[in-house]
């Protein structure tokens, strides 16, 4: 590291490490550790490692992490543009771990760009239940969207919102929450010489009052029984254990569960010894702080908590004097609002075409028969328009009134002069076997970055995996070693590159 560590932080961290100080100091002559974390939407662990030609050591606290060795570059590699892995620094795959969520789980990760957390619970989630991600900075939120595009995530909505808005639209709600929160950086020093230009002493105290005000929003999302994992990549106490004390004395149906002085996991300082660091001279990965949280009210199931919900909200219009239902359409639960929109349920169906429209209407008839044709099955969910575009979400529409909803579910297409254009991140969500018309075109030939630049390849027609009663020209699934990429159009041996601007290979 060329930039001089700032002296008071120095200071600050002798009386921290006492005799271990000098071992600290060292490690900030050391390169920082590179990672992949391997995105098991798409790929297993076992078939990546196959594949794949990058050297991975494993990540002892991430079973789908790895090291990666100096000098490599994965991000130059036509298996990062299928979203096989994720670029992340080591310790950054901890608390994710930690907050051990299964899949069926509504998961809300409050402080989410440019979204390594976010992809991480997504392959947790294996595309069952729920992910809520969301960041404050609009500009960053672009960066969030594109990653969970480029992961091939199918049940996450992004917002742009401040943490109580998103409390106030979705109070008990969440089995598991992350703050992965803003704060002052110092454990990010040897890799980003940035950090220590912003920093200055006063700069933890500025966190530590953003980080008490997200941590209440999030203590009133949580269901009963809940988790809640936070974590900084600094080592300030005072946006560390403090935090955690201060939020623990203020919320008494909170208790920490002890991870610090497990397997890689130093102990958190004090009282606070049940939360967890990772120290850069003790692990391979930079500094970072920990807190399991759990609510200690016994767990309700989802459909238990809607239930409560349909009541609650029924006494509190019934005992509201004006006569008029004062729990905004942002709050409905689920269970009011009947099942899922599906296009294959003719009452659901007519029931959602009726309140959309004919405009509507029409689209999705028109993404009836491109999925009838192309897919041959029907992406569950619920089907939301912005305009011509239309997503398919894991909520109905009025969960999100009120929400700033960058995504409001998976991205499926839009729809021009009465045709269904499939879009870029409905591509990246398929596996090959789920597209009636597909072709594999090989990393370790010129044809896979081609493709990724976007220029038009020969493909004959032999190549071309296609389902029974499906014709060839039309749209195909390009896949990379037979992992999904974008899409192509096919006809007379020519296929014409649908891989977006934006995405292309430099
Ligand atoms: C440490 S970064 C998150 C990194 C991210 N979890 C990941 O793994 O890629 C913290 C994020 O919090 C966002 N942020 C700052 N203040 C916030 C607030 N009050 N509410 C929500 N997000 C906030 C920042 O824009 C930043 O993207």
């Amino acid at each position: 590291m060329a930039a001089q560590l700032p002296s008071s932080f120095s200071e600050r961290m002798m009386d921290l490490l006492g005799t271990d100080y000098n071992q600290f100091a060292d490690s900030y002559k050391e390169t920082p550790n590179g990672g992949v974390r391997v995105n098991t939407l798409k790929i297993s662990v076992e078939k990546l490692q196959a594949l794949s030609t990058l050297e991975l050591e494993p990540i002892p606290w991430c079973p789908t992490g790895f090291y990666t060795e100096d000098g490599a570059r994965p991000g130059k590699h036509p298996h990062y543009h299928a979203g096989l892995y994720y670029i992340q620094e080591p310790s950054a795959m901890a608390p994710v771990e930690l907050l051990d969520v299964q899949p069926g789980d509504r998961v809300l990760d409050l402080c989410a760009a440019p979204g390594g957390k976010s992809t991480q619970i997504s392959a947790k989630l294996s595309g069952e239940g729920l992910l809520v991600t969301n960041d404050l900075h609009p500009e960053r939120t672009k960066a969030l969207a594109k990653n969970l595009e480029l992961y091939g995530v199918r049940n996450g909505i992004v917002l742009n919102e401040s943490p109580d808005h998103i409390a106030a639209a979705f109070p008990l709600y969440f089995d598991k929450i992350l703050i992965d929160a803003p704060c002052s950086g110092e454990g990010m020093f040897r890799k980003d010489e940035d950090m220590v230009k912003q920093w200055d002493s006063g700069t933890p105290a500025k966190y530590a009052a953003m980080q008490r005000d997200i941590l209440r929003s999030a203590a009133t999302a949580l269901a009963p029984g809940g988790t809640l994992v936070y974590s900084t990549c600094t080592f300030a106490t005072e946006e560390n254990e403090e935090i955690i004390a201060e939020f623990i004395s203020e919320h008494p149906q909170f208790s920490v569960i002890t991870v610090g002085g497990t397997g890689s996991f130093a102990p958190g300082f004090g009282e606070l010894s049940g939360t967890a660091r990772l120290w850069p001279h003790k692990v391979k990965g930079e500094g970072h702080f920990m807190a399991v949280l759990q609510h200690v009210g016994p767990k309700v199931s989802a459909e238990e908590r809607d239930q409560a919900e349909v009541k609650l909200s029924a006494v509190t219009r019934n005992t509201n004097k004006k006569g008029t239902a004062h729990i905004k359409s942002a709050n409905k639960p689920e269970a009011r609002r009947g099942k899922e929109g599906k296009f294959s349920n003719k009452s659901a169906a007519g029931a959602e075409r009726g309140r959309q429209g004919s405009g509507e209407e029409q689209a999705l008839a028109a993404y009836g028969d491109f999925i009838k044709d192309q897919l041959g099955w029907e992406p569950k969910g619920y089907p939301i328009f912005f305009g011509d575009h239309l997503y398919i979400s894991p909520l109905p529409k009025e969960r999100l009134n009120g929400l700033k909803a960058i995504r409001p579910g998976w991205y499926v297409g839009h729809v021009r002069n009465g045709r269904f254009i499939p879009g870029h991140p409905m591509a990246t969500a398929l596996h090959s076997e789920e597209s009636c018309r597909s072709v594999s075109l090989s990393s370790t030939s010129n044809e896979a970055i081609s493709y990724l630049k976007g220029e038009t390849l020969l493909i004959s027609q032999e190549r071309l995996s296609i389902k029974i009663g499906t014709t060839q020209k039309g749209y195909v699934l390009v896949c990379i070693d037979g992992y999904s990429a974008g899409w192509g159009k096919w006809q007379d041996g020519v296929l014409k590159n649908e891989y977006p601007a934006g995405w292309r290979w430099m």
